[in-house]
């Protein structure tokens, strides 16, 4: 089994009727309605392996789903090309359909009033899955899912959890090489997102299936990303490993402090932002270049501040990924102002 994924210069314009405000700007738009182009994505490239899972990543609104949307062929791009196992996708929807998997966590791609199981029948049907193999898959999805306890009941009574892991078999079943993910395991409990995260990275160690996830959650990127494409206003603006982006965009230090009166007000340092306050915790990271040695900071957080418990930490991802966002957006005013 083999599926890559070849992105170059991928762009798609919306053009969308704004209304003017007021009445008679409302008849206005009627009878001339104002056209605008939002630039969802733009001239994005990039490649994703044979069985590597690459997490696309980007604030609300950055194009993630736009950009699944043109390598599922829902979407049609208005300027580049995409290649999926091979197969332009939105020239041949039916070819790429059989190689592609797609689980969008916002909505089921299942039979509302159907039970769960029959879903799977008509999905054998429609890809033409012999018998005994569909069977074979069924059980080792089980064994991993745990969907007996609710295939026989309707999607529309399923819970969320229940829901996504049902998608999720739905669309693996036919053993695609190739599988889309935007934002699967958004809403889940704690217990479930493990149980989906488990089942992916089996599917991507395993089973040697390529995946494309999007996720607002940096624990699920820790969890099963090597590599990730992060995405700004439609453009790329970073593509690397994590260990790449941490050494990047990682503040090289973060000082975590207990105080030992947990009310006590606090301030940035010179050289040092606070990232989190919880109660008697607090988390400082350098604060620019004018940032402190690790020493240094230390000293200063323990002159001005009486601690029980000072530490050492790598800085989460989170505050990695943020850095990286704040400065594309720098790299994007710089863009639209030499433009
Ligand atoms: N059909 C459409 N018509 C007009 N504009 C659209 C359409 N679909 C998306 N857009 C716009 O394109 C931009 C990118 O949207 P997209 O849904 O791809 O972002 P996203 O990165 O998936 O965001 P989120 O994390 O919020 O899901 C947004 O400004 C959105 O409003």
């Amino acid at each position: 089994m083999s599926g890559s994924i070849e992105v170059r210069g991928l762009s798609r314009t919306f053009h969308t009727t704004v209304r003017r405000p007021g009445f008679l700007g409302g008849v206005r738009s009627l009878v001339n309605p104002e056209r605008v182009a939002k630039e969802a994505v733009c001239d994005i490239s990039f490649d994703v392996a044979p069985g590597e899972l690459l997490a696309l990543l980007g604030p609300n609104g950055a194009g993630k789903s736009t950009t699944i949307k043109m390598l599922t062929g829902i979407l049609t791009p208005t300027a580049g090309e995409a290649r999926v196992a091979g197969v332009v996708p939105y020239e041949e929807r039916e070819r790429n359909a059989r190689n592609i998997g797609a689980v969008f966590g916002q909505r089921t791609q299942l039979w509302w009033d159907l039970p769960v199981r029959e879903s799977f029948s008509i999905l054998r049907d429609i890809y033409e899955v012999p018998k005994a193999e569909h069977a074979a898959r069924l059980k080792e999805f089980d064994e991993l899912l745990a969907l007996s306890s609710f295939w026989d009941t309707r999607v529309r009574h399923l819970s969320l959890g229940q829901r996504v892991r049902s998608d999720m078999a739905a669309a693996l079943l036919h053993d695609p090489p190739v599988v889309f993910l935007d934002e699967p395991t958004i809403g889940m409990d704690v217990v479930v997102k493990e149980q989906v995260r488990e089942f992916l990275r089996h599917q991507v160690e395993e089973r040697g299936r390529t995946v494309l996830l999007t996720t607002h959650d940096m624990t699920e990127v820790e969890r099963l990303a090597e590599r990730v494409v992060l995405i700004n206003h439609g453009r790329l603006v970073l593509d690397g490993t994590l260990d790449e982006i941490r050494r990047k965009f990682g503040s090289t230090w973060q000082v975590r402090a207990t105080l030992a009166d947990p009310h006590t007000p606090v301030e940035p340092l010179p050289g040092i932002t606070l990232l989190r306050r919880e109660g008697p915790q607090v988390v400082f990271g350098p604060d620019g270049p004018t940032a402190p040695t690790v020493h240094q900071a230390l000293k200063q957080v323990i002159e001005r501040y009486e601690v029980t418990d000072i530490a050492l930490d790598e800085a989460e991802l989170e505050d990695v990924m943020r850095a990286a966002y704040v400065q594309s957006e720098v790299r994007v005013e710089d863009r639209a102002g030499g433009a």
